[in-house]
């Protein structure tokens, strides 16, 4: 993989751009965008030091590995527009729902496929890159397509049937812990603090609990026990927060996801 191109550079492609090029993994100027409106492509072209391109078709030609970071739903045209020039190339592709099936159903095994579910904490190296275990590419360049989401976050590599589900809670979930730090920052302001200092304090305190799930292997249960000393005060919120139904609340969220149409 010499060159790499984005098509669309929205909120998914700039985390990923931004974390490969800051990781070192790719040089800015091997990495090229297309995104319709010209105007704003130059702006992050400047923040992100991409080569922007005027054309669906200039893109394609100028690179050797294609990333789909536009809507779902705008592929169809995509593919319509410059699928012929796919042909001998790789495409990996991060929009939700385009699985390799998917991709089957307009290609043959010219075009070599990836589907990937990345997050947005990709731009903080701190991404969960999950790639589906069927994919056309070649061996030696899927190992590097790998290696360069690694520089973003960790991969983890899932079967098809379960793509949707690891992208539904890992790929939207960050707007789910977003809501979580907006509420408790909210109920700190009610209390005083100023706002800022809520956002960093509740923000440190999620990645400290994660980060200590993660490297003791700890039940979740077990860690919250250890919060939670007889008669103080965290059983009170957790009570509270049992009686508002927070883990069917977690759990209807991704029933909303799953049963989306
Ligand atoms: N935002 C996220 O956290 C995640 C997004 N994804 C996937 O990434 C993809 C992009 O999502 P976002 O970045 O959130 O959307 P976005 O709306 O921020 O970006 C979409 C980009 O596509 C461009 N675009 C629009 N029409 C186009 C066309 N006809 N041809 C080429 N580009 C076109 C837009 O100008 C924009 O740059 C989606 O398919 C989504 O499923 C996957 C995982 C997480
Ligand atoms: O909301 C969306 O459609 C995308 C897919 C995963 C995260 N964001």
């Amino acid at each position: 993989m010499d060159k790499l191109g984005f098509i669309g550079m929205g909120n998914m492609a700039q985390a990923l751009c931004a974390g490969f090029v800051n990781s070192g993994k790719v040089a800015a100027g091997d990495v090229y965008a297309y995104a319709p409106h010209y105007d704003k492509l130059l702006g992050n072209a400047e923040k992100y030091g991409f080569t922007p391109c005027r054309s669906l078709s200039e893109l394609v030609d100028a690179v050797d590995t294609v990333i789909m970071a536009c809507k779902p739903y705008q592929i169809n045209d995509v593919l319509v527009e410059i699928g012929e020039k796919l042909h001998g190339k790789a495409l990996v592709s991060v929009a939700a729902g385009w699985d390799f099936k998917k991709y089957s159903e307009y290609f043959d095994s010219s075009v070599r496929v990836q589907f990937v579910m990345p997050n947005t904490p990709a731009m903080v190296y701190e991404g969960v890159m999950l790639f589906e275990a069927q994919n056309s590419l070649e061996e030696e360049e899927r190992a590097q397509i790998k290696d360069l989401f690694a520089a973003v976050g960790i991969v983890e590599e899932l079967p098809s049937n379960l793509m949707g589900i690891g992208g539904a809670v890992t790929g939207c979930g960050p707007a789910f812990v977003d809501l979580f730090i907006e509420g408790y920052a909210d109920a700190a302001v009610k209390y005083g603090v100023p706002r800022q200092t809520a956002y960093r304090l509740i923000s440190q305190m999620i990645l400290g609990s994660a980060k200590l799930q993660l490297e003791t292997g700890e039940h979740p249960g077990v860690l919250k026990d250890n919060v939670c000393s007889p008669s103080g005060t965290t059983i009170c919120g957790v009570a509270s927060l049992e009686e508002s139904g927070i883990r069917s609340a977690c759990i209807k969220s991704i029933d909303a996801i799953m049963n989306k149409k």
